[in-house]
């Protein structure tokens, strides 16, 4: 039953549509899931193709797609493979309007499960740098667990707050996605409890929790960056109202008027002012410059497209003076330093292509062996760790730049444990991986314990943060030799292994082997990558005879449940 305050606001807002509006709370949900761009080797026609069942498209993500309740695509081996994450069709609209593009800074601050942030990921095929950021802890382990599903390896997965981040990533990102914590009033018909936790106060104590997290957001833009905003709540107090307070707060900020798909509706600027505790009284007219912004914002009702509630809004910095600098010089020093490692070069790509790849600007030529806050420390402006974008002039900024991208010859730094992972490395990539596969695993190679990590060019410093996942999980080192981890299994496509074995998604063998069991084939002795319907779901290893099953124990299937 919907709260009685909830329903008088919603009269409030809607007059008479309010009908059509709770009419729609009875009628059945879209359910959608998204194909991941990063194994669609084949194009999106091939991979919808594995799909058993008709799908619908969505308006405003070309990977998209509604399926009917009785697919159940979360059961299938090609949802463990990671081909497509499931998502209702109006949550993938935030990051449609966000377009992060390959190359890109980007962070997602409120991130679990990691719906938005696997999406983003897709955007940006695997290049430039991915902060996502979840609060909880055992929500960003969620978190965690759908990067390495999805096989993303340009992401780093923090368990901070946003005070933190902003006071270490002050103007460093060109997308910040706040897809924040609200009082899910657009979750009503898909989630009991959030029916029963609802409440006026809960609704004002969301929209001052928001207020924080969009000003801390708000620090970490880069000057021509843009900002996403959105929640699955109706209450216009987190809304309209929350754009409203943050445009008085932050007049560098303005609201930009993005074009609808069919179905969406613009923001009311009337609303900025409604307080859901007194079931929707205006309390004052907003200012008249600001509300005319407000129109620009978007309202995705249930009544009025296939999906459930949002609000979003796309914000942009339009300080000019910031605007012309950042133009002049492109910005990619990293406030608190890179992460440290052993360099490994990306093969077979010229230069150019390969700091094309690696990020839109050229910083990271010339670095060759280690890479990481030494590059930063060995500046003039050493100090510049704790400074601020703003407070570092043009020339400062060029230094850095440069130096970002310093061969650090003679240096001892690295230390035989990092040597050794990187030897390691280096023989199971010759005896494992194709040149194609080899091109594609580049970046700063580093250690945690005995665990091996690569993270893409111009990846943060992992100091002093909490830290999920500091990039794509290579491999454990044990007892001296290096075993390959599921992260990159499922990052590895077919034509990367010199040795695979692929199964029919729906076949024996792949239930055989998500429940744990060993596959009977007469092999070489080496590793395998198992493949469903040409999508990698893990790795066994041959001795000649079987495949010894590598699949991790804690995402095995009893398929007898
Ligand atoms: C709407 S959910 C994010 C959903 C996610 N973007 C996705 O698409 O899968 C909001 C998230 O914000 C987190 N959160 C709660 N309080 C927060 C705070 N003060 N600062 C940042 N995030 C917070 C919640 O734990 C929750 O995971």
């Amino acid at each position: 039953m919907l709260p009685d305050k909830f329903i008088n606001r919603m009269k409030y807002m809607l007059g008479q549509e309010c009908d059509a509006f709770l009419v729609s709370f009875e009628c059945e949900r879209s359910k959608a899931l998204r194909l991941n761009p990063l194994k669609l080797q084949g194009g999106r026609d091939e991979a919808k193709g594995k799909l058993p069942y008709e799908t619908k498209d969505i308006l405003w993500e070309e990977n998209g797609f509604v399926y009917k309740d009785e697919d159940e695509p979360g059961k299938s081996a090609l949802h463990m493979a990671g081909l497509y994450y499931i998502q209702e069709p109006s949550a993938m609209s935030p990051v449609a309007y966000l377009d992060p593009k390959p190359g890109h800074r980007v962070l997602d601050l409120c991130a679990a499960p990691g719906g938005k942030s696997t999406q983003i990921a897709g955007r940006m095929q695997g290049r430039g740098v991915l902060i996502s950021n979840e609060i909880n802890a055992g929500r960003a382990k969620i978190l965690s667990e759908n990067i390495e599903r999805m096989g993303i390896s340009n992401a780093m997965v923090l368990n901070e707050t946003p005070e933190n981040l902003s006071s270490r990533f002050e103007g460093w990102f060109d997308r910040i996605l706040i897809d924040a914590p609200c009082s899910g009033e657009g979750m009503f018909r898909k989630n009991e409890d959030a029916v029963t936790n609802w409440s006026p106060d809960n609704v004002r104590l969301c929209a001052n929790r928001q207020d924080g997290i969009l000003d801390n957001a708000a620090a970490m833009l880069a000057p021509n960056g843009r900002l996403v905003y959105s929640t699955c709540t109706f209450a216009p107090d987190e809304d309209e109202g929350t754009i409203y307070r943050f445009l008085l707060r932050h007049p560098e900020f303005k609201v930009c008027e993005v074009p609808l798909f069919e179905g969406m509706d613009r923001g009311n600027p009337e609303w900025a002012l409604i307080d859901s505790a007194d079931e929707g009284t205006w309390h004052d007219q907003p200012s008249q410059e600001i509300s005319q912004q407000l129109s620009g914002c978007i309202r995705l009702w249930p009544h009025h497209l296939k999906g459930e509630g949002h609000f979003l809004a796309v914000l942009e910095r339009v300080n000019e003076a910031e605007a012309k600098d950042a133009d002049a010089e492109p910005v990619t020093y990293c406030p608190g330093g890179f992460q440290r490692g052993i360099k490994i070069e990306q093969k077979n790509m010229s230069a150019k292509e390969q700091n094309d790849s690696s990020n839109n600007t050229d910083s990271f030529k010339g670095l060759s062996d280690i890479t990481g806050n030494e590059a930063a420390d060995a500046l003039p402006g050493a100090e510049v760790k704790k400074e601020t974008k703003k407070k570092l002039k043009a020339k400062d900024r060029r230094a850095m730049d440069k130096n970002a991208g310093r061969n650090l010859k003679g240096s001892s730094r690295g230390g035989s444990a990092l040597d050794m992972a990187a030897k390691l490395w280096e023989e199971f990539a010759g005896e494992v991986l194709t040149e194609t596969g080899s091109s594609r695993l580049y970046g700063t190679l580093f250690t945690f314990g005995d665990n091996v990590y690569l993270a893409p060019p111009l990846m943060p410093s992992t100091d002093r943060l909490k830290v999920m996942r500091p990039g794509l999980h290579l491999g454990t080192i044990k007892k001296d030799r290096f075993e390959p981890s599921h992260s990159l299994a499922l990052f590895l496509r077919m034509e990367d292994v010199k040795h695979s074995a692929d199964y029919p998604a729906d076949s024996q063998e792949i239930k055989d082997f998500t429940s744990g069991l060993t596959l009977s084939a007469g092999l070489e002795n080496a590793w395998y990558l198992i493949t469903a319907d040409g999508c990698s779901i893990g790795w066994a290893k041959s001795d000649g005879r079987r495949l010894k099953n590598h699949y991790p124990k804690g995402l095995r299937i009893n398929y007898a449940d």
